[in-house]
């Protein structure tokens, strides 16, 4: 029984030193609460204590006590990642900046991630890469996995805008690197040949030396990239800088990681969704259909009208988002004692929230299982709420929603128009929780047109 001043949410802490790492990781389907919080949940009530990889942790599950945790930033209560997150991310990582530290960074990011240059000029090099990838897709003569063929897509595009990287420049591959490092991400900090955590270190190592050297080489050549990294390098050389050639390092690899890992899951999972789901295919077609024929030229690019036009398009994303989940559980660090739902939580205690579990409430969701954008009709799209919470909310919303919307909404604009499509192998899809797809999405994909 871990020491505390006063009541400790129930709850057990599990083995020695392990506690229920094991149990919190078994696989579970994507369209479950994961067997693990259930369970607890029925025996213990919605907050409860549990260890997971050697970290003292307050299982949070209400959606009103998350929403106003999310909306909550104090000295009792930060942003925080997990031990094994933080040595991943790096200590000064952008993700644990708190107060003025964390509101420049953020607005540094929305540089690379915000309306306005997403607007003037991102929205034309999605527009192209997607136009190019899908096309040459429908070119090979096989079959295509979709989950690694959009990998590879959306990493393109993201390591593009963010450092300029070339592929066929650099030994060490980045992408490969992120795929080590990725699968070690959500596991036991365990530092050991053999475990997940060690090749994910080793590829952060890999990945931030490639990053390490495009920085360097900028830095001293000062020859512009036209990309996120010159605003970074700008930053940098300020007299008084909040950054410094580590923590701006770490800045680009998070954000490259968070960029491309996100918006590779959703597109995959919208194409499986979209096969499976005829009647929520037609609509979007005639969606699109709609606005191609409110061009002059129907060869045009997506300008920002016709994306803010696609209203069923983000019906179909915010459901999408909804069901997959993919960022699972977040975290808070207790600094100072507080008080949680009537229970005690000692400083030095981490909360994690589990958002998905309003998603999949019935009170909440009419058949909260089904695949449903029609339910997203009239309704909020835009911002998180107490009952939708897919990209955060409170006083850190996810800083690339927008981001990820244009990348899938683009996507969406080109799959349905211009090609048809099967799925002939995998689609599989678990949760452990991170989302994992075991057999890939193999699809035979062909334009329309040729068919
Ligand atoms: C479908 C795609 C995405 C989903 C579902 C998603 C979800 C989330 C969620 C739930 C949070 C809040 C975490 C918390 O409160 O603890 C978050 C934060 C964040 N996301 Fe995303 N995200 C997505 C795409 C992206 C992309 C593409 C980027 C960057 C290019 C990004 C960058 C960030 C950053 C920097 C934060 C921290 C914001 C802050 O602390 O102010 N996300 N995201």
């Amino acid at each position: 029984n871990p020491k505390c001043n006063g009541k400790l949410p129930p709850g057990s802490m599990g083995l020695p030193i392990i506690g229920e790492t094991i149990q919190f990781f078994t696989p579970y389907s994507l369209y479950e609460t994961q067997p693990f919080i259930k369970k607890r949940m029925a025996r213990y009530g919605s907050v409860f204590r549990t260890n997971i990889a050697g970290q003292k942790v307050i299982v949070s599950t209400d959606p009103v006590t998350n929403y106003s945790i999310m909306n909550t930033e104090n000295e009792s209560l930060l942003f925080w990642c997990t031990d094994g997150l933080s040595h991943i991310f790096g200590n000064q990582n952008f993700l644990s900046q708190h107060g003025s530290v964390h509101k420049y960074l953020r607005s540094l990011v929305l540089h690379l991630t915000g309306r306005e240059i997403l607007r003037q000029k991102f929205l034309h090099e999605i527009d192209q890469t997607t136009r190019s990838h899908l096309h040459s897709w429908a070119s090979s003569p096989g079959t295509v996995n979709v989950r690694d063929a959009c990998a590879e897509m959306i990493f393109e595009s993201s390591a593009k805008k963010l450092i300029s990287y070339d592929e066929s420049k650099y030994s060490k591959k980045l992408r490969q690197n992120y795929r080590a490092f990725k699968l070690g991400i959500v596991s036991f900090p365990m530092y050991f040949p053999g475990f997940a955590f060690y090749d994910c270190i080793k590829g952060r190592k890999h990945i931030r030396k490639v990053i390490e050297d495009i920085y360097q080489e900028r830095k001293a050549t000062k020859v512009p990239g036209h990309d996120f990294l010159d605003r970074v390098l700008e930053e940098v050389e300020k007299e008084n800088a909040v950054l410094n050639d580590s923590n701006a390092i770490d800045l680009l690899f998070v954000l490259l990681f968070a960029a491309f890992e996100t918006v590779s899951q959703s597109i995959t999972l919208i194409t499986k969704h979209l096969t499976d789901h005829p009647q929520v295919l037609a609509e979007l077609t005639e969606e699109h259909e709609g606005i191609i024929s409110r061009r002059e030229d129907e060869n045009s690019e997506v300008t920002w009208e016709e994306y803010k036009s696609m209203t069923f398009t983000h019906m179909v994303i915010n459901e999408i988002v909804r069901l997959a989940n993919i960022i699972p559980v977040t975290f808070r660090k207790v600094l100072k004692d507080m008080e949680l739902d009537g229970y005690t939580i000692p400083a030095g205690w981490v909360i994690m929230m589990v958002l998905p579990l309003v998603h999949f409430d019935a009170d909440k969701y009419e058949d909260p299982l089904a695949f449903n954008p029609w339910r997203w009709k009239g309704k909020e799209l835009h911002t998180g709420t107490k009952t939708f919470m897919g990209f955060g909310g409170g006083v850190r919303p996810c800083a690339g929603a927008d981001f990820a919307k244009v990348h899938l909404a683009v996507y969406i604009h080109y799959l349905v128009t211009k090609y048809r499509w099967s799925v002939v192998k995998g689609g599989e899809v678990f949760k452990q929780p991170a989302l994992k797809f075991p057999n890939g999405l193999h699809v035979k994909i062909a334009e329309k047109h040729k068919i």
